[in-house]
């Protein structure tokens, strides 16, 4: 598990932020981390500030909310850019959903970073088709902490760190939950409408 680095301790002249990056398939428990963090550091006393996209209105118009119903409120942006308006001079910066943002969400997570700030951003690592998703990867590439998460496939009981989508949409960008996605692992993601359900799993089981 995550612990946070306790460089609040060094003299101000030494003290940095630096970039925490949470990533997974959909269902692996990204939002559930990035509020267990955000919660420890209000704890911590610290100032803490948190963003998603404006898009992202599937649980909630502003909350962060887990497919498990945790939720931290936050603030809705439609640029990366008003991340860095408006997240002054917290302690911590939270972003959630990170693949939806342009690209300049790299530079203000570097920026906010290199004011001194912790920012911990947590977003698809891939898209429905198993393909990097937006700037995440780049996002990874210059965070000082990467942790990536993993759901529980659905079809046979493996980790999954795909997610795969069960409607014809081939849009990259599709909000849903499990009425669209499931968590699969890299076997039943590629055998796709091929692969066994998990009830068919459990009789091989049996009948063994
Ligand atoms: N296939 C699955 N594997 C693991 N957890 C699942 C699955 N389906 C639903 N869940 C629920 O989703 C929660 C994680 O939700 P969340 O943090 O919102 O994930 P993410 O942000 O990565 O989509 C789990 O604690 C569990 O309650
Ligand atoms: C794979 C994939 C997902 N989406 C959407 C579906 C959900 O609304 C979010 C992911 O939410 P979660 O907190 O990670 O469960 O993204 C999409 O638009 N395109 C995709 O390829
Ligand atoms: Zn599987």
């Amino acid at each position: 598990m995550f612990i946070e680095p306790t460089r609040r301790r060094d003299p101000p002249h030494l003290r940095t932020g630096w970039i925490e990056a949470i990533c997974g398939s959909m269902f692996s428990g990204k939002t559930e981390e990035l509020i267990r963090r955000l919660n420890r550091a209000r704890i911590a006393k610290l100032n803490v500030r948190i963003f998603k996209p404006a898009l992202d209105t599937r649980y909630h118009e502003a909350d962060i909310v887990s497919h498990s119903a945790l939720s931290i409120e936050s603030i809705p942006v439609q640029t990366a850019g008003q991340i860095l308006q408006l997240a002054g001079n917290c302690d911590v910066v939270g972003i959630d959903e990170a693949q939806f943002f342009d690209k300049d969400i790299i530079a203000v997570c570097n920026t906010l970073a290199i004011q001194g700030q912790r920012v911990i951003v947590a977003g698809l690592d891939m898209d429905f088709a198993g393909q990097p998703f937006g700037c995440m990867p780049q996002l990874m590439a210059i965070a000082e902490y990467v942790t990536k998460v993993h759901a529980i496939c659905v079809v046979c009981g493996d980790i999954a760190q795909y997610s795969y989508r069960l409607v014809p949409s081939q849009e990259r960008v599709l909000l849903g939950e499990t009425d669209s996605y499931e968590a699969r692992c890299r076997r039943c993601f590629n055998l796709g409408d091929q692969a066994g359900r998990k009830e068919w799993a459990y009789e091989d089981v049996n009948n063994e």
